[in-house]
């Protein structure tokens, strides 16, 4: 991608679709946070957390990611968090996000869901009234704890309002997703939408059962898919949404550097890729930044991070309408730019 091309993918609108709020907190906020809160944290100072961002593999970064979840404890707390990640939104163009977060984490920290969720949705609203940035959010459940209670959370999530989906992640080895099928069904009927993590860490095998078992829409990650071509011709021919994250894999170990990604392998096996950030505090960069590097890393072309725009849009939760609205203002970009 040359200069121009860097410049028009910066300006240009965009839809990220992967993204764990409590993956946003930034060091800074996070020192605050333990400080205001009366939480100790085995780091002093920035630099010190900066440096704990080398990660063997996935669970090395969910202790670090859980261990700091610890620090968010009022609903200011999951309000500045929100609000911090959505003027990221406003300053990169993206107008329109899909945001996980985790409320068990939560629950065993003593915050109650209504704290969480109230803190999240008034940063929605304001960033929506000041910025014009929309967002939807998914209520994750962690695969590494029991399933008993889920459906409970969930029952409270939709009586609070204002979640359009819910979604499954954390450590993904050896925690295939049926344990999740009764969870999943009840969310079904409910009327909201579905996603997991699988094949991330996990075998090609997760993402079938994800996809059979609890009737996702879309794939989060995905990338061990390319092991399968039984699969890949599937998530082809039904055209099944991928969330890829080049920075989070590249961190965790999935790939030894961007040059090694296999998402041009994916994007040329005609799946529908799109490029999301996961966790942009821990794993180097934002969603523009995400884009950049790896497509300087595997020398991909302008036309494919636009092909991945238009996958986001399509992939995405949004009301048809809505969704009609931003490709078109995808294209009026273009034309103009
Ligand atoms: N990349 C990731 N995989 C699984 N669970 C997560 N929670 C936050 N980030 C995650
Ligand atoms: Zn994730």
């Amino acid at each position: 991608m040359n200069t121009q091309e860097k410049k028009k993918l910066a300006g240009m609108p965009k839809v990220e679709l992967h993204l764990h709020l409590e993956g946003t907190l930034e060091p800074e906020m996070l020192l605050n946070l333990a400080e205001n809160n009366s939480v100790s944290l085995p780091y002093r100072n920035v630099d010190a957390i900066r440096a704990a961002y080398r990660f063997a593999d996935l669970q090395s970064f969910l202790n670090l990611y859980y261990l700091a979840t610890q620090c968010l404890r009022k609903e200011q707390d999951f309000y500045s968090l929100t609000l911090a990640y959505l003027r990221h939104c406003r300053d990169e163009n993206i107008a329109y996000t899909e945001m996980f977060f985790d409320p068990q984490t939560h629950l065993e920290h003593g915050v109650p869901l209504t704290v969480v969720m109230a803190g999240i949705s008034a940063a929605q609203k304001e960033a929506e009234r000041e910025w014009g940035v929309l967002s939807g959010l998914i209520l994750c459940f962690e695969r590494d704890r029991p399933a008993e209670g889920t459906i409970a959370l969930l029952e409270e999530a939709e009586r609070i309002g204002g979640i359009i989906g819910v979604g499954l992640d954390s450590a993904e080895r050896d925690h295939p997703p049926g344990k999740f099928q009764e969870t999943f069904a009840v969310a079904r009927a409910l009327g909201l939408h579905r996603v997991a993590h699988a094949g991330e860490e996990g075998p090609p095998e997760y993402i079938t059962d994800a996809l059979d078992t609890l009737f996702v829409e879309r794939i989060d990650h995905g990338v061990r898919a390319i092991e399968s071509p039984e699969l890949l011709r599937r998530l082809r021919e039904e055209q099944i949404p991928l969330t890829v994250c080049p920075f989070s894999n590249v961190s965790l170990g999935g790939f030894g550097s961007l040059q090694q990604h296999n998402v041009g392998r994916l994007l040329d096996a005609g799946l529908k890729v799109t490029i999301n950030s996961d966790d942009p505090a821990y794993f180097g960069g934002y969603l523009t930044e995400n884009i950049i590097a790896t497509w300087e890393a595997l020398g991909l072309s302008f036309e494919q991070a636009v092909q991945v725009q238009v996958n986001a849009i399509e992939g995405s939760f949004a009301e048809e309408q809505k969704k009609r609205d931003m490709l078109q203002n995808l294209m009026s970009y273009l034309d103009q730019h």
